[in-house]
């Protein structure tokens, strides 16, 4: 166990944080030697596992991300944009693997996320699971097959607690639809119509987002032409297919050379 990789979860208290602390917990292929939250969080210097409910785990939360990366291979990060841009540049100095999973990155975000990856390994997707990742290959190949007498809309929903729209997800989706359509997707994206917005531009790519209740993440593309219809859709019903993405691409991410690699690079689609 002590020569397999250290695993510091970020945001420990989270949806994401508590299942991914249970999963690297449970694993062989993995140790758990940090869990991290935010200064001033009441679980900090809690056993993570006692602050959960369930059998302590030998480790207490801290909220110090320089020493927990210290003792780390691998960073896994779901939590918020200020908190994932400062985490790249300690994980990057750590040399730790930094997996992001978490959405609502802005351009200037990534580009920080960008130069951390010059000196270490960045694996990062708005969706870590296999079926979204091989629905986004699905999205370019049809968007390629199809002129734009299609229309491309993606409709998305998720809970009532998530705080970003468009979801990382349908932005991943949306840019494969405009690769395949050769277009930039800056172009041509069209989020959330209101009131009276004028007929469909030939060409857009629309994206609408639902949010209720306990939903864990559903994606709908639709390619809707004169009658008839295409829909490719992903359902997600538990968040244990992104913990196993994350826990993969933190294992995958050993021994590589520095870079931004996403899920493609890491299930070899
Ligand atoms: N790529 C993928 O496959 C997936 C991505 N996600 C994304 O992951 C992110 C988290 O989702 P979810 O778990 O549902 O959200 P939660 O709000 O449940 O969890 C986020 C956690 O991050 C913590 N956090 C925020 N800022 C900091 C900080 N500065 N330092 C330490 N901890 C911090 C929060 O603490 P506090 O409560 O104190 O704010 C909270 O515990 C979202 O961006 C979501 O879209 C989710 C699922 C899958
Ligand atoms: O916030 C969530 O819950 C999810 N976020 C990701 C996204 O923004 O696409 C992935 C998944 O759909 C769940």
């Amino acid at each position: 166990m002590a020569d397999t990789p250290g695993i510091v979860i970020t945001g420990a208290s989270g949806r994401m944080g508590q299942m991914l602390v249970k999963a690297v917990a449970a694993s062989d292929a993995c140790r758990l030697v940090a869990a991290l939250e935010r200064e001033g969080h009441g679980w900090v210097g809690q056993d993570v596992g006692t602050a959960m409910g369930v059998p302590a785990l030998g480790v207490a939360v801290t909220d110090d991300p320089v020493a927990a990366f210290a003792k780390a291979q691998a960073v896994i990060d779901f939590t918020a944009p200020a908190a994932t841009v400062a985490f790249a540049g300690l994980a990057a100095q750590a040399r730790a693997v930094h997996v992001i999973g978490t959405t609502g990155l802005s351009a200037v975000d990534i580009e920080a996320i960008d130069r951390a990856a010059h000196h270490a390994v960045i694996v990062r997707a708005g969706n870590m699971s296999l079926g979204v990742n091989l629905l986004v290959q699905l999205t370019r190949k049809v968007a390629a097959a199809l002129d734009a007498d299609f229309d491309i809309e993606i409709v998305e929903a998720h809970h009532r607690h998530k705080v970003d729209a468009p979801s990382g997800t349908a932005l991943m989706l949306g840019e494969a639809a405009a690769a395949g359509r050769g277009v930039d997707l800056g172009e041509v994206r069209q989020s959330g119509r209101d009131g009276v917005t004028g007929a469909r531009r030939r060409g857009d790519i629309g994206f609408s987002a639902i949010r209720g209740g306990d939903i864990v993440g559903e994606h709908d593309v639709l390619f809707a032409a004169d009658g008839e219809r295409i829909t490719l859709r992903h359902v997600a019903t538990d968040r244990g297919v992104f913990v196993r993405g994350a826990l993969k691409a933190a294992l995958w991410g050993q021994d590589r050379d520095p870079g931004h690699y996403d899920m493609m690079d890491v299930l070899g689609l």
